[in-house]
Parts: C-alpha cells; structure tokens; sequence
C-alpha cells in the first residue's frame, strides 16, 4: 500500500461490505421514504414506537433500525434509537441541510440503469443510457435535479456569491451557465441589488429557476436564456461567468469549447467561477473526487472528475491570464478562479 492510498486495508469486511453495499442503499431509502428519521428524531423512540408511528411492521423496523445503526445513520442506548444532532441536520426533514430530497435524483431508476451493466460501459467506453446520457438536451433528469439537490447547494451558493463579488456595491453582469435550480446566480443577486444576472439551461430546468428567482424577488434584474450551452450566445462584457457543477460532464475537448466561449464574454479583467468535486493530483482521493468520477462514468459520454491541474492547463490553453484554486469550507467542492487579462484575485 502506497503512503498516499487512503481506503482501509484489505479484508474480508471490505469485500463483503463493498459487494453488498446496495444494502446500504436500500435501508437508508427506505428509511427516508418510511420516515424513520422523522419520527426518531433526536429525543429518541423505542422500535415499537417507530414501527407504529411508520405504520410498519415491528420486524422490519427491528432489522432496519439496528442495520442503520451499524453504519452510522441511528444511534441507539438501551431501549432508544435516535438521532445525534449532527445527524439531525442532515436528515430530519425540518433541517435546512436536509439531504434527504437528493436520493430522488440519486437513486433514481434512470441515473441506476446507468450502472447496471458497468462492465459494459468499462469495456467498449459506451454508455448502456440511450442516447448520450444526462446530457441529452432537454434530459428531464435536471427537471427533478434542480428540485432535488438545490437544498445541498444553499450554502455553498452564498460562499460562492461572497467569492463572485466582495464589495457587492457595483454594477455587475453575471452569466450563470448550466443554472439548474439557478442558487448560485441567485445569490449573487440577492446579495448586491446592482447586479443583473443570466440564467442558461435548458427551457424545461428554467421553469424552475424562475420559480426560485421569483421566491427571491429579483425577478426584474434577471433574464433566462434557454439552449445548449455550447451554441447559445453568452453576450458580451461579463463581469462574472459561473460554471458550477458542470465541467464534469464533458472531456477536456469540450470543456475547452465552453472556456473559450466564456473568455470572449468577459470584459477584460473579468472572471469565470467553476465550482467542482476537485481530484487531488493522485486522482484516487478524495474518496468523493473518485465517487464522483464513477457517477460520469455511468451518466455521461466523456465526463470525469478534474484535477486542478487539469482544470489549470484548460483554462491557460483557452487564453486565461490568471488561474487560481480557492477553499470555501465547509463545503467539500472547491472553486477554480479565472481571469481575462489583470485583476486582482
Ligand atoms: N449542453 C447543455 N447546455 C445547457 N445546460 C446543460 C447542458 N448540459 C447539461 N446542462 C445542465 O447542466 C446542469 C448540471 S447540474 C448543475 C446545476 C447547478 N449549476 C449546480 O451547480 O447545482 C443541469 O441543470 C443541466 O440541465
């Protein structure tokens, strides 16, 4: 084992984990759709309680209960199973951080058909989706994406904007590619009233960053441009481009298209935003960067996870003065800055 190999030795466990890790899946499905977590909460409930208050039967709960607490999604003293309140923040309903609502686009029976024959996909490099995966035009997938992960973008969305535009006093022209639920803009503009931002994607995921731009009230300083984000007009003069959570899906020939196209957007000394899983250089950790590679893997053509220094050479190769990797903890993505011409980082 190498000093830099992170996951844990060899075993038995491992395998017999691994192999049977749909079980894991399984359970922590069926306890967000069962709402075990709801009724546990963090004062804590019996198993025939839960198995009531669920409408399920006591076995079932009994088996399940004990199997989440075996990997880490209950917690159990004497007679109680409940919810520390790190967990709460995750899955009780009620959290702003819930994560819950994710598994409707994580688990669903489009993106696993991705994986059902992942030898396949391995051997002749082509997906076993139709067509060209979730990044078909107009894939409705990003319909329930948009609705489904927005909640895990919030935060990340407001370190961002804090990122995007420090003074958040001056007029600023802002292109939000790929938008989906359209967070990231929203909260660039919510946070400086002189801001005027664009939203791109594709007409049907638009929908609904309308709807969240409209609960935001800066309906009269955005716009929606709908299409593909490798012919539709960027516009000219940008302060700020945000790709987020999109690079990924495409390999470097096309990631350089979208580059290229961003950089004769912006004014000189403006920027373009990437917000992403960032590999580290060994491209094995973290455990997440790779995860997230296997996700590319079985949705799309030709994405993966990038390293920075991937990320870097696309961004110098497309014309960019000034490139630069940035933290914003606690979110677990980083942000690529990039720059036309001079300014200050
Ligand atoms: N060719 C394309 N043109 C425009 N949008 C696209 C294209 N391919 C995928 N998308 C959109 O890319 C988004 C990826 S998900 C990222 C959404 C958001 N920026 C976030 O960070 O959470 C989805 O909303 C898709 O509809």
């Amino acid at each position: 084992m190498t000093a830099q190999n992170q996951a844990s030795a060899f075993s038995f466990d491992l395998f017999y984990t691994t192999v049977n890790a749909y079980y894991r899946t399984a359970a922590v499905k069926a306890a967000i759709e069962l709402g075990v977590f709801d009724v546990v909460g963090e004062k804590g409930k019996t198993l025939a309680e839960i198995a009531k208050a669920c409408n399920a039967s006591p076995r079932g709960i009994r088996i399940l209960c004990r199997f989440l607490v075996s990997i880490g999604f209950l917690k159990n003293a004497g007679e109680l199973f409940f919810l520390t309140r790190e967990m709460a923040l995750f899955l009780d309903k009620k959290s702003p951080g819930y994560l819950g609502g994710s598994i409707d686009f994580l688990l669903s029976p489009y993106i696993m058909d991705g994986f059902k024959d992942l030898a396949s996909v391995v051997r002749t490099g082509e997906l076993t989706l139709p067509e060209k995966g979730v990044v078909a035009p107009d894939h409705p997938q990003w319909v329930t994406f948009a609705r489904a992960m927005a909640p895990m973008m919030s935060l990340p969305s407001l370190l961002l904007a804090e990122l995007a535009d420090r003074q958040a006093n001056q007029p600023l022209k802002v292109l939000d590619v790929a938008a989906g639920h359209g967070l990231f803009g929203l909260a660039i503009a919510q946070r400086n009233p002189k801001a005027h931002v664009t939203f791109l994607d594709w007409e049907n995921v638009l929908q609904v960053a309308r709807e969240n731009a409209t609960k935001a009230g800066v309906l009269d300083r955005v716009e929606f441009r709908p299409g593909d984000a490798f012919s539709v007009d960027f516009g000219k003069e940008l302060d700020v481009i945000l790709l987020t959570n999109f690079l990924h899906h495409f390999d470097e020939a096309g990631c350089e298209k979208i580059l290229k196209k961003a950089h004769a957007a912006l004014k000189e000394g403006g920027r373009v935003l990437t917000f992403e899983f960032i590999a580290n250089e060994d491209r094995t950790s973290p455990p997440l960067a790779a995860t997230f590679s296997m996700m590319m893997l079985g949705t799309t053509p030709g994405g993966e996870t990038y390293a920075y220094s991937d990320l870097e050479r696309m961004f110098k190769n497309t014309g960019y003065d000034q490139v630069e990797l940035k933290a914003i903890p606690p979110a677990m993505e980083k942000v690529v800055v990039s720059i036309k011409g001079k300014a200050q980082l």
